[in-house]
């Protein structure tokens, strides 16, 4: 468990403030919109950044008075990763192992062999796609089975198969460890994600089950079709998205009422929930 109380931190123009907040065990998934602090929360957690003031305690020990403890417990894949691009694979996950107090390969041949990285052992990090760069970057922060696990948008990059994996095998490894992702498309982590942290404009807004943050909203899901003329009129700010289809679009709208006749009302998802909690802010002010 990690728990945070009295956090303040400044960065430039930015505050983040964190009265008390708990995380737990399984997949926590932090959402918000752009510069909402997403990152920042990440590397307070990571130890990357230190808070101006409060505290932050793992598993009851207080990261400052740990922090060598607290690091070898920790995995962390930041979102804009540069690994060393002259290495081949091989030796930067030996080296990276080193690093951390591994010194057996067991973990690194189950690691390549989980995220098929075999094929490109012996090739030059530099030469390898996007998506197998942050397979790597998901590996190495993997070696020393960290408590927790933190990556910020880990699927960028990646191809729909490698995001799939990612996530199932995210799922499993937060039955019994801490894993934290930021990210901003929800849709993926529908059903992966055990608990929602809401950041908005550097305050935790919720922190919870994904099934209370959708009964959160007062405002509902509509889906249905219209005609070319008929798309210009929508308001905007009520659309969550569209498809364009021969001659009419399909759009997703979010009202009390059914926006126009035949519109049907939809479960609402991760990512329409979001659209429904920043609709509801806005619009108190
Ligand atoms: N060192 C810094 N100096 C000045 N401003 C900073 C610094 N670090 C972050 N910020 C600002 O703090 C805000 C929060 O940044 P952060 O990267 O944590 O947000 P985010 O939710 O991760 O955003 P995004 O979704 O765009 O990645 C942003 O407005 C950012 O520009």
């Amino acid at each position: 468990m990690i728990e945070l109380s009295g956090i303040e931190r400044q960065a430039g123009t930015y505050r983040l403030e964190i009265e008390q907040a708990r995380l737990t065990r399984g997949l926590n998934l932090i959402v918000g919109a752009n510069g909402a602090g997403k990152t920042t929360l990440i590397e307070l957690l990571t130890t990357l950044q230190a808070p101006d003031r409060g505290q932050i305690l793992y598993s009851g020990r207080e990261a400052s008075d740990h922090l060598p403890l607290i690091c070898s417990q920790i995995g962390y894949v930041p979102a804009e990763i540069e690994l060393y691009g002259e290495m081949k694979v091989v030796r930067l996950l030996k080296y990276m192992a080193e690093l951390k107090g591994v010194y057996h390969s067991d973990a690194i041949d189950r690691l390549m062999h989980e995220f098929r990285l075999e094929p490109f052992k012996r090739s030059k990090i530099k030469h390898l796609s996007q998506g197998v760069q942050r397979r790597i970057a998901v590996v190495q922060a993997l070696l020393a089975s960290p408590l927790f696990l933190f990556l910020d948008e880990p699927l960028n990059g990646m191809d729909a198969e490698e995001r799939k994996f990612l996530i199932t095998y995210l799922t499993q490894y937060a039955r019994t460890r801490m894993v934290i992702v930021a990210a901003h498309e929800l849709n993926e982590w529908e059903d992966a994600a055990d608990h929602i942290i809401w950041i908005h404009r550097g305050r935790i807004r919720y922190n919870g089950s994904p099934e209370n943050w959708k009964l959160g909203v007062s405002s509902r899901v509509w889906e249905g079709e219209v005609l070319l003329d008929q798309f210009e009129n929508i308001p905007q700010e009520k659309l969550i998205h569209f498809r364009m289809k021969e001659h009419t679009m399909r759009v997703r709208m979010m009202g009390m009422q059914p926006p126009l006749p035949g519109f049907k009302e939809m479960e609402p998802t991760l990512e329409d929930t979001f659209f429904l909690h920043m609709d509801a802010l806005a619009r108190r002010g």
